[in-house]
């Protein structure tokens, strides 16, 4: 199959599939036309044609069966309704081959397996590969990352096409299963962190006097010329930090007090934390 034949079905067009949407068009690797995007919210698809110019649908078995590849993106806790849905109506016997993937935290391939190859012999081709994928928002702007493995009907070819598709919206990393909880605790969740350390830092910024709009680009141009050199330079963050920190100056006594409210840990036990939480979502559908 070319590029210019793949049809790409989103159903759930919240905020990832909008940002992976968004990338695929944005990077020139698809046309606005090879994307539907299906939500149940009319205001959401609205956004979403004016914003994109794509297909919308309201309807998920209409987006399944049109689409070459189908992307489930809705909240883990809707997944089994959606499933439900789309097998009641026959969907999972598919006569055209096409890949499905998934973007919900925590839930496993056998989960998606138990559902859409209800009646369908092992060895039957309508049993469709089935992927997981977790990407992260930055995809948006070309700056993504995302953790992809696939089930036993997944043949290497529809790998690739998964990894061409993600690696127009940034970096792609082949994990295996048992790895996706924890990809998820770094690099699906990651965003917010960064986020929430920024938001602390401009909200200290303001404390300290400067107006909001100052705060903001000391802290931003701060963080990304960080973030850059750490990509540019290769060096190690600890190396980077110490060539910051003069003996009996102002770094080493932030990080000192920061040492000594354990915000390190704080870091580590969120992030074991999200690790958790996506092993529990499995279990709450
Ligand atoms: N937001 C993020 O940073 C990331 C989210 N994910 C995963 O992506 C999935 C979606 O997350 P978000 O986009 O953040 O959620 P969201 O709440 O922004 O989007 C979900 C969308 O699905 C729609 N929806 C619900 N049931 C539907 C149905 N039966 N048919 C069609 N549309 C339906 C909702 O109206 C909503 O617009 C989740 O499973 C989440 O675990 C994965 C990686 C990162
Ligand atoms: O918070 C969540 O559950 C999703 C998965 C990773 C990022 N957002």
């Amino acid at each position: 199959m070319s590029a210019s034949d793949v049809r790409i079905g989103f159903i759930g067009a919240g905020n990832m599939a909008e940002a992976m949407a968004g990338a695929l068009i944005s990077s020139g690797k698809m046309q606005s036309r090879q994307l539907t995007l299906c939500d149940i919210r009319e205001d959401r698809l609205s956004y979403l044609k004016t914003q994109y110019n794509v297909h919308t649908s309201t309807s998920a078995a209409e987006t399944f069966e049109t689409a070459s590849t189908v992307v489930l993106a809705v909240k883990p806790q809707g997944m089994r309704a959606l499933l439900e849905e789309l097998r009641n109506k026959g969907l999972h016997r598919s006569v055209q081959r096409k890949q499905i993937i998934t973007i919900a935290a925590g839930l496993p391939l056998s989960f998606y397996e138990g559902i859409l190859y209800e009646g369908l012999d092992e060895t039957s081709a309508a049993r469709l590969p089935i992927m997981r994928v977790m990407p992260n928002t930055p995809a948006l702007v070309l700056a993504g990352m995302s953790g992809l493995c696939g089930n036993a009907h997944t043949t290497p070819s529809d790998m690739d096409l998964a990894e061409a598709l993600l690696s127009s919206m940034g970096d792609v990393l082949r994990v295996t299963e048992a790895q996706m909880d924890g990809v998820t605790a770094v690099s699906g969740s990651g965003p917010a962190y960064f986020f929430y350390f920024v938001e602390a830092m401009v909200k200290t910024a303001e404390k300290m006097g400067f107006q909001s709009g100052e705060a903001n680009r000391l802290a931003l141009a701060t963080l990304n010329g960080a973030a850059k050199l750490l990509l540019d330079s290769g060096e190690e963050p600890a190396d980077l930090r110490r060539k910051v920190t003069s003996p009996g100056g102002t770094t080493e006594a932030a990080i000192n007090e920061m040492k000594a409210r354990n915000v390190a840990e704080g870091i580590q036990e969120g992030m074991l934390a999200a690790a958790r939480r996506s092993r529990e979502l499995s279990e709450l559908i």
